[in-house]
């Protein structure tokens, strides 16, 4: 048997997709064969969200439809919306999205059926109410009244919309567009890794899109665009940003937004990222997020060799855009759906239950002592 003597599966081939490669040597990202920079430059969420369920970019009517299909389906079930409201404020959004995500599959309007058909209906209803989702925590939790969907404004337009009650610039608008086709999948990530597992035994889509949250909160995977704004925020200035990077190495600490298990170089969707933080920085008159960026990204190559991954220039943006800094991992989210649903419906087409083998390490012919002998 192959043993893992780092662990983590390092290297491993788990799974055949077509849905996206990452060339961690070249640094370069493709959907379906498309690169993420083209799709950056001309696409939309929408369209690429059809390419990467679809496997070929829509005709004109074909996107409409979608397009139409992700507008009117916006609206998640009110006894969802109830149980939003009962929630503690306190509760960190991460944790409520994904009890949310969870309790949409039991008010499914077609539970049980499990045909493709049916699925991708599933699929679209979860890529679509996500957003909304993710704007009514935010909403409820300051105590204000959620804002409603609203269907004449493509989906990352609305999401920034439901978040603040005002419709966002087109600039800012398109922007966060970019941000989210950035985000929608990444070869077999942990997150995409956890959909596929529990989609293998035949669970539902639900299970999965539920898991793949659990998998995307932690810090060492999408959890990571919240700790960096965290740091950026403690270092506050530009003037203090080499010595606190300097000093967090010093204590074998890891520095959120950096490194990458493919990626040997700059991760492809980091630079795009990287030139919105300091164009919307240069708009906003407030560039001093992105110049620590600059500096902690300097340090930690002449340090570490270590170059920023999709988190690091996500959150001087995100902050900009103004979205709370707890919200950051569900934006991730918001968009992964769409690469989750994606996996979901690849390995659904061709599945096999997902269980590999473990190498014992723990002892063997051990007696049984009983309670009053030990
Ligand atoms: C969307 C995403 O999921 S992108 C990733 C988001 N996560 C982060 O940004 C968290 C910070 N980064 C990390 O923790 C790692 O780089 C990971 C988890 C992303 C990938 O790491 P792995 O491939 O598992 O590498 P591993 O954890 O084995 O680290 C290798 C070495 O690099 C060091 N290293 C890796 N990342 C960092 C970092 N961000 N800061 C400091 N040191 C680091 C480790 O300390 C380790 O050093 P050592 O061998 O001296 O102990
Ligand atoms: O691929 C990974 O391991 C993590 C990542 O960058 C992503 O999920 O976008």
């Amino acid at each position: 048997m192959a043993n893992q003597t780092r662990g983590g599966l390092e290297g491993i081939v788990a799974a055949r997709t077509a849905i996206s490669d990452v060339d961690g040597e070249r640094g370069e990202l493709i959907y379906q064969g498309l690169d993420i920079v083209d799709l950056a430059n001309n696409s939309t969420f929408e369209e690429t969200t059809y390419l990467v369920w679809n496997g070929r970019l829509p005709g004109r009517e074909e996107l409409d439809a979608l397009s139409r299909r992700l507008a009117e389906n916006r609206t998640p079930p009110d006894e969802v919306v109830r149980m939003l409201r009962s929630f503690p404020k306190s509760g960190a959004p991460m944790e409520v999205l994904r009890t949310a995500v969870s309790a949409l599959g039991i008010y499914d309007p077609e539970g049980g059926d499990d045909s493709r058909e049916v699925n991708v209906r599933r699929a679209i209803r979860l890529v679509a109410q996500t957003p909304t989702l993710v704007a009514y925590i935010r909403r409820l939790r300051e105590g204000r009244e959620p804002v409603e969907p609203r269907p004449d404004l493509p989906l990352a337009a609305n999401f920034l919309y439901m978040l603040t009650g005002e419709e966002p610039t087109e600039e800012s608008a398109h922007e966060f567009d970019v941000a989210l086709i950035l985000h929608i999948d990444h070869e077999l990530n942990a997150s995409a890794f956890a959909s596929r597992v529990i989609t293998s035994t035949r669970a539902d889509m639900y299970s999965a899109a539920t898991g793949a949250i659990g998998a995307l909160s932690g810090p060492l995977h999408g959890g990571a665009n919240q700790r960096v704004m965290e740091t950026l925020l403690e270092i506050g200035e530009p003037g203090r940003a080499e010595e606190y990077v300097r000093d967090l190495l010093k204590r074998k600490e890891r520095v959120m937004g950096f490194g990458h298990r493919v990626y040997k170089v700059m991760d492809p969707r980091a630079k795009v990222l990287k030139n919105m933080s300091r164009a919307l920085g240069e708009r906003h008159g407030n560039t001093k997020w992105y110049e620590i960026s600059e500096i902690v990204e300097e340090v930690m190559r002449e340090e570490k060799g270590l170059y920023p991954n999709v988190d690091f220039y996500s959150a001087s943006f995100y902050y900009e855009l103004g979205i709370p800094v707890d919200l950051f991992p569900c934006v991730f989210a918001m968009s992964r759906m769409t690469g989750w649903t994606a996996h979901v419906l690849e390995q659904q087409a061709d599945n096999r239950l997902i269980r590999p083998r473990a190498e014992y390490v723990g002892e063997r012919d051990v007696p049984y002592v009983p309670i009053e002998e030990r």
